[in-house]
């Protein structure tokens, strides 16, 4: 059984007037480590709420390993993880851990147990006494305690220092090594998204901007430069996102491999710059997939 893990079909969520995400279609295999990328109010929140099940669709279909997300499949082959890490302050670890095993109906405690303990945190620390990157972790091992089919993460190291989301991006690498599960992580941080992710989806404005395999899009988009008289053979064989000229000389971002012009050198353009372009490239038409583009 090869079925996708996340389908989304015109998927679009409204707030009154406000489109929080429009036109978002694309589908995405069973395994893939997905990095939601984009800025303030790009719509990822609104993507990751929709497949949390916690907001409905204003149009289209989304589904979830299979079936269709509602708030009457609340699936447990799906795990959650919110950005502030929703823990009860007053609990002790191991109150939490208690707590996880009757709200949910597939648990493994001793998969919590072990993690926690291999993090050093004591079952009787109060979560009010956790540095935020233990209250992470902690959330992070409810998560996987579920041995979820599907880990949906919501900026799961915004709140944290650098050593802390460092550690944490770790554990949950580990957890994905240990596990084949699919994982969808959103993060404004693109190098952050590059370490864990296989699969990228740009949102801006509410709307997909690009999608898909990471290693691909890498080796497809190029920086080449060389002398301005070659832009028009490089034209024919590639599509140009943007180019700057100065002194004869042009610099352009390019999607498509062929063959260089005399004089022309290429090299990958990074996925800052990618990420770049498109968050700055205008809207794609309604309808529009990576897929058919
Ligand atoms: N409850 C709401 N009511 C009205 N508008 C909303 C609501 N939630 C989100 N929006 C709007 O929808 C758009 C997408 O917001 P969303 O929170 O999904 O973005 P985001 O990419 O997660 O942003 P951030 O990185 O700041 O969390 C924004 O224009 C936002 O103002």
């Amino acid at each position: 059984m090869n079925e996708p893990a996340i389908v989304a079909h015109d998927l679009g969520k409204r707030y009154g007037r406000t489109w929080g995400l429009r036109d978002c279609t694309f589908e995405i295999g069973a395994g893939r480590v997905v990095g939601l990328v984009g800025p303030n109010g790009a719509g990822k929140s609104t993507l990751i709420n929709l497949m949390a099940g916690l907001l409905r669709p204003s149009t289209g279909e989304l589904r979830l390993l299979g079936e269709p997300v509602g708030p009457h499949v609340a699936s447990s082959r799906v795990a959650y993880l919110d950005q502030r890490h929703s823990l009860y302050d007053t609990f002790r670890v191991a109150d939490m851990l208690e707590a996880g095993r009757r709200l949910n109906q597939r648990w493994y405690a001793h998969d919590a147990r072990d993690r926690l303990s291999e993090l050093g945190i004591p079952l009787d620390r109060r979560i009010d006494e956790l540095s935020g990157g233990q209250r992470a972790q902690v959330a992070l091992a409810l998560a996987l305690a579920t041995r979820p089919d599907l880990l949906i993460l919501d900026e799961p190291v915004a709140s944290l220092d650098p050593l802390a989301r460092n550690e944490v991006m770790s554990a949950l690498m580990g957890a994905k090594a240990t596990r084949d599960c699919t994982i969808v992580l959103s993060s404004h941080i693109v190098s952050e998204l590059e370490r864990l992710c296989d699969y990228l989806v740009v949102l801006n404005r509410g709307q997909v901007r690009l999608a898909g395999d990471l290693d691909d899009l890498l080796d497809d988009h190029r920086l080449l430069h060389g002398p301005s008289s070659g832009v028009v053979d490089v034209e024919a064989g590639r599509e140009v996102l943007s180019r700057h000229e100065e002194h004869g000389t042009a610099r352009l971002l390019c999607r498509g491999r062929g063959p260089l012009p005399a004089g022309w050198r290429e090299r990958p353009a990074g996925i800052d710059r990618l990420v770049r372009h498109y968050l700055a490239a205008p809207a794609r038409p309604a309808g529009w997939t990576e897929a058919a583009a």
